[in-house]
């Protein structure tokens, strides 16, 4: 497996790709020196008019594994393909004659204020996919304010990334089975400056991913590409999944760290009343984007009965399929506080490194903006469930 990506190569695809490649002579923007030191043309920019472009120029300059890594899902990928088609189902009730000349995507989440409600899913091993891994990631993250989420099984360590991108980073755990090594990964996630441990819960076990094969099990034992997080801590026999965690674990991690808790990975009213019940600060409707248990339901078709059980009392967060700022709509009016992305990001990453990941940024925030305008609704808190039907 070759995870490296050459930036060199990535450009001149790209310029393949979208025909330009003739103005890269006449162009001293566009040149081909590499898509890390050279910023891009604006008119190269609205080529990308969807993040499915990004995907197709990802799928154009990363390997196989990498793609199928990327993109797959658990069996036959139908709960991949069921987070996304579940948004069409849904249709926007839009209101007419409001004053949509000022738009805010302004959201508050655990006392703190957000410029959008778009947040980046914990992705693990993310220079597979570009060298600059999540370092690339965080950096686009802060330049367009939005939050990102570390993966446990980041290539680049927590600290690294903060510390190369300055970002105010959310750290998502997956406990170990051994709690001395899983107490480390938190101390780590704290000296970075996390305030946010994003646990996943719905990973007790590796989904079968049939379409990447064995490549995951590749990355958690290949020597080039660390896994940053456990350098040093990870000890012989200690599984980086726990198949016995319980509800306790939440007491657990109150006693050993200071970081609010969200749950990541709640697909059920129980589970959501259960959360409640043990205090946590937050839960994000998640299956994994398709990759873990096959067959759930889609997560649109998950959120209507958590954000009845919880009432407005801690944030709810969505993330699987996301691909539109009318999906993004759609969430926060059936009662999202806000919605996270995974692949989307990561078909930037692929494409084009840091400046791929903020055009997928900059894609759906402005998708997001141009649809509250079109519904009439200027703010995040005016997207009720008023606006939504179908779901
Ligand atoms: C390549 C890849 C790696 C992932 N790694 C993690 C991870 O390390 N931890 C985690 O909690 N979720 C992980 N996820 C799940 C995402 O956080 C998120 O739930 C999912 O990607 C959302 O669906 P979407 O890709 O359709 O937006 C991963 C997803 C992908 C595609
Ligand atoms: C142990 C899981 C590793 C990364 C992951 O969560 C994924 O590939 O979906």
């Amino acid at each position: 497996m070759d995870p490296f990506q050459n930036s060199d190569l990535q450009r001149r695809k790209f310029l393949e790709w979208i025909g330009l490649s003739g103005l890269a002579l006449a162009f001293p923007a566009i040149s081909l020196s590499g898509c890390q030191s050279s910023r891009f043309h604006e008119d190269e920019k609205q080529e990308f008019k969807n993040v499915f472009d990004l995907e197709g120029l990802s799928e154009k300059v990363m390997g196989k594994d990498a793609i199928d890594y990327l993109n797959g899902g658990a069996d036959d990928s139908k709960t991949v393909k069921a987070n996304v088609v579940a948004y069409q189902k849904i249709q926007i009730r839009a209101r007419r004659l409001i004053d949509v000349s000022t738009i805010s995507t302004k959201v508050e989440l655990f006392g703190q204020t957000y410029e959008t409600p778009i947040i980046l899913s914990p992705v693990g091993f993310q220079k597979f996919f570009h060298q600059d891994g999540e370092v690339a990631t965080a950096k686009a993250s802060v330049k367009k304010q939005h939050q990102m989420i570390v993966s446990s099984v980041s290539n680049y360590s927590v600290n690294e990334i903060a510390a190369q991108s300055q970002a105010d980073l959310w750290f998502q755990l997956y406990p170990t089975t051994n709690r001395e090594v899983t107490k480390k990964l938190l101390e780590r996630a704290e000296k970075a400056g996390c305030k946010v441990c994003v646990l996943t819960v719905d990973t007790p076990v590796i989904g079968n991913r049939e379409r990447g094969g064995t490549t995951l099990t590749k990355l958690i034992y290949s020597k080039e590409l660390k896994m940053g997080n456990y350098e040093g801590i990870l000890t012989e026999g200690t599984g980086i999944d726990d198949p016995g965690l319980t509800w306790e674990i939440i007491s657990w991690l109150r006693a050993n760290c200071d970081m609010k808790i969200v749950l990541k990975g709640i697909v059920t009213r129980e589970d959501a009343t259960l959360a409640l019940e043990y205090g946590v600060d937050g839960i994000i409707v998640s299956n994994h984007g398709g990759r873990q248990l096959e067959s759930l339901r889609s997560t649109i078709e998950c959120l209507p009965e958590i954000v009845e059980e919880i009432k407005g009392r801690i944030p709810v967060l969505i993330d699987g399929g996301i691909r539109r700022g009318t999906d993004i709509f759609k969430a926060l009016a059936i009662g999202a506080n806000a919605v996270c992305i995974g692949r989307p990001f990561c078909w930037g990453l692929g494409a084009l490194g840091q400046e791929g990941v903020e055009i997928a940024l900059d894609i759906l925030k402005a998708e997001l903006i141009r649809d509250m305008q079109l519904a009439g609704t200027p703010s995040i808190e005016k997207i009720t469930c008023d606006f939504v039907i179908g779901f």
